[in-house]
């Protein structure tokens, strides 16, 4: 065995290089690789295992993870490209060399099939809507809480998604995403029985099964609301669909049902939650999207991304800049909406096709969590402090040197007692919503593991049950794989209750309503008092407590914190060292990717 080999095999024992790493370095030696092509293979495959979609090669060290350089880079980057593992692009070798970035050939694949499809959706406008009832006096959207010369942004977000075949959305919880949406629909409807065309197929999705719940949820609750909505009332979506279920996805396959050749049948597909989507699930979306299609993303730019490779959404965001119009959409917007409509500024093409909306009506303006949200999205660690400082009703910033985790758990496991106390199904659902505690890691001792481990023992203890027992009134589950056929996704939260028979039966909320198992019919699951942060990501709870780990982590990020404090609708308690809140405020995610270059050179 090679003296690489040898190494490579002594790095995967002690943990830092990964069993699959591993296998890829042979496999390319084994196939007429050198070893600087069998360690870029192994580099190139641990930066799509961290979120990468790609290697940046221009500042790359090409060493053994933990160990010195192989060989300078100048040497490396020549070995690279005198190898026929190494292609560059339009090759059907292994790895791709493009530009500054080495791909895995698939991942190649995804990111230049996605930016060729949107560049289609940038370059084509899509058939011409009448947009006169987005303006002050066409009664669609509130103009009376936006002062003289401010601009209202929601109905530049419904002008810019009708003018436009591709439209983000972003905007933090409760800034009328879900409100811009529905009238931006209403308006396509009525456009095409003015035209006297059908009613556009209209497709809701959102990448888990919760948020595709939470989605149709909140479309229906906006529509109660929606004056004079009966006409358009039976024309609206009325399901929202996981993507994998739209785009027809299987377990036993991942080419979808839906593609380049068999095009969804739609004429709109709205996507929320859009920073969760990853990359190849974007890119399939965009292929399936028939030509003349919209395409709008809901989400929110300053959360975590997804947790396979890609940062889709984040990535559209900052190439576009924040309300940063070409002089052209600002004169079509300003006819419309006189002294309301955008300043123009663009930076990029991409600018004219990304709206943030800024004000949240869910929190007030003065609302500390809202306070705190800003704070940190802003990078300022003092300003999130100086907010944690002040009385609150909504906020409890409890951050120490030290954390009393006894004291905690005992606090949750007060929480989660209407749980176990629930009588019937709406209730114990709904007291699954209500609380919960977040936290930054899976392992630790401020992990997720260790803390349900402890808030289960608690509570059995004090209900008098055997902590062995593992099926219980009011025990809470999260599902952790997607299974087609019971129609639950990872991530999908449910509570196991009483069927007042002698059995239990574990319920769940669903896009299609509440729905039970028995608990041996459930896909891979555990108990959920506390989860993850990242398995958080698109749900909402009444109260929130975030446990931040008891030492600094490359895990704790600006976004991951955005993202914790933001699933909280009305209290929150951060609880943990001071030192790390203010460490994880200041650390960025940064994921490496070539879409925004190629969206650029695709629209120039
Ligand atoms: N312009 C507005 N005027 C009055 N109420 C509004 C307006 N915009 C939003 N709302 C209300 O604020 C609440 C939150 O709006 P909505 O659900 O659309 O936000 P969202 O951005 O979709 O939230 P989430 O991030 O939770 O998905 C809703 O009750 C909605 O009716």
């Amino acid at each position: 065995m090679s003296r690489f080999m040898e190494r490579l095999r002594e790095r995967t024992a002690a943990g830092h290089v990964q069993p699959l790493e591993l296998a890829l370095a042979d496999w390319c030696l084994r196939h007429g690789g050198t070893e600087p092509v069998a360690l870029a293979m192994v580099l190139a495959s641990r930066a799509v295992n961290d979120g990468h979609s790609c290697l940046r090669l221009d500042t790359l060290e090409p060493a053994i993870p933990g160990e010195a350089p192989l060989l300078p880079a100048e040497a490396f980057m020549e070995a690279l490209d005198a190898s026929p593992l190494v292609g560059t692009p339009g090759d059907a070798a292994p790895l791709i060399h493009d530009g500054p970035r080495l791909y895995l050939q698939r991942y190649w694949q995804y990111e230049t099939r996605l930016a060729a499809r949107l560049g289609h959706l940038l370059a084509q406008p899509p058939e011409p809507v009448d947009t006169a009832r987005l303006a002050r006096d066409g009664g669609l959207f509130d103009y009376s809480w936006v002062d003289p010369g401010e601009t209202h942004w929601q109905p530049v977000a419904a002008a810019t998604a009708l003018r436009h075949r591709l439209t983000v959305i972003s905007g933090g919880p409760g800034t009328g995403k879900t409100y811009t949406v529905l009238r931006l629909m209403r308006l396509l409807i009525e456009s095409a029985a003015a035209q006297g065309s059908p009613a556009p197929v209209i497709r809701l999705a959102a990448p888990t099964g919760k948020a595709a719940a939470r989605m149709l949820e909140s479309v229906r609750a906006g529509l109660d609301r929606l004056p004079d909505a009966e006409a358009v009332r039976t024309l609206l979506p009325d399901r929202a669909d996981t993507l994998h279920r739209l785009l027809g996805l299987t377990q036993a396959s991942t080419q979808p049902r839906h593609h380049r050749d068999n095009p969804l049948p739609a004429d709109a597909v709205i996507v929320d939650e859009a920073s969760m989507v990853d990359l190849p699930m974007m890119a399939k979306l965009a292929e399936a999207l028939p030509d003349h299609a919209r395409l709008i993303l809901l989400g929110d730019r300053y959360q975590l991304a997804s947790v396979e490779s890609g940062s889709v959404l984040a990535e559209l965001c900052d190439a576009a800049g924040v309300n940063a119009f070409s002089t052209d959409q600002h004169r079509a917007l300003g006819e419309l909406m006189g002294d309301d409509a955008a300043p123009a500024g663009a930076t990029s093409a991409l600018g004219d096709h990304v709206v943030t909306l800024r004000t949240s009506h869910r929190f007030h303006a003065d609302s500390a969590i809202g306070r705190l949200a800003a704070a940190i999205n802003t990078g300022e660690g003092d300003g999130a402090l100086a907010v944690g400082a002040e009385e609150s009703p909504d906020l409890e910033l409890r951050l120490g040197t030290t954390v009393d985790v006894d004291h905690l758990v005992e606090q949750m496991v007060a929480a989660y007692l209407p749980l176990e106390q629930a009588t019937d199904r709406d209730t114990a659902l709904d007291a699954l919503e209500a609380v919960r505690l977040l936290t930054a890691t899976r392992v630790g001792p401020a992990g997720s593991e260790h803390l349900n481990q402890r808030i289960h023992e608690r509570l059995a203890a004090r209900q008098g049950r055997d902590p062995q027992q593992r099926w219980y009134h009011g025990r809470p589950v999260m599902v952790l794989q997607n299974d087609y056929r019971a129609g639950l996704f990872n991530g999908d939260t449910g509570v196991c209750l009483a069927d007042g028979a002698g059995g239990l039966r574990v319920w769940f909320r669903t896009s299609e309503g509440a729905r039970s198992l028995l608990p041996s019919a459930l896909p891979g699951h555990e108990t959920v008092y506390a989860m993850t942060i990242h398995k958080s990501q698109g749900s909402e709870f009444t109260r929130v407590t975030l446990l931040l780990p008891e030492a600094d982590t490359p895990v704790l990020t600006r976004e991951l914190l955005y993202t914790g404090i933001t699933r909280a609708r009305e209290q929150l308690t951060v609880v943990g060292p001071a030192a790390v809140f203010q460490a994880g405020i200041e650390r960025r995610t940064h994921r490496e990717s070539g879409l925004a270059e190629r969206l650029r050179g695709s629209s120039e």
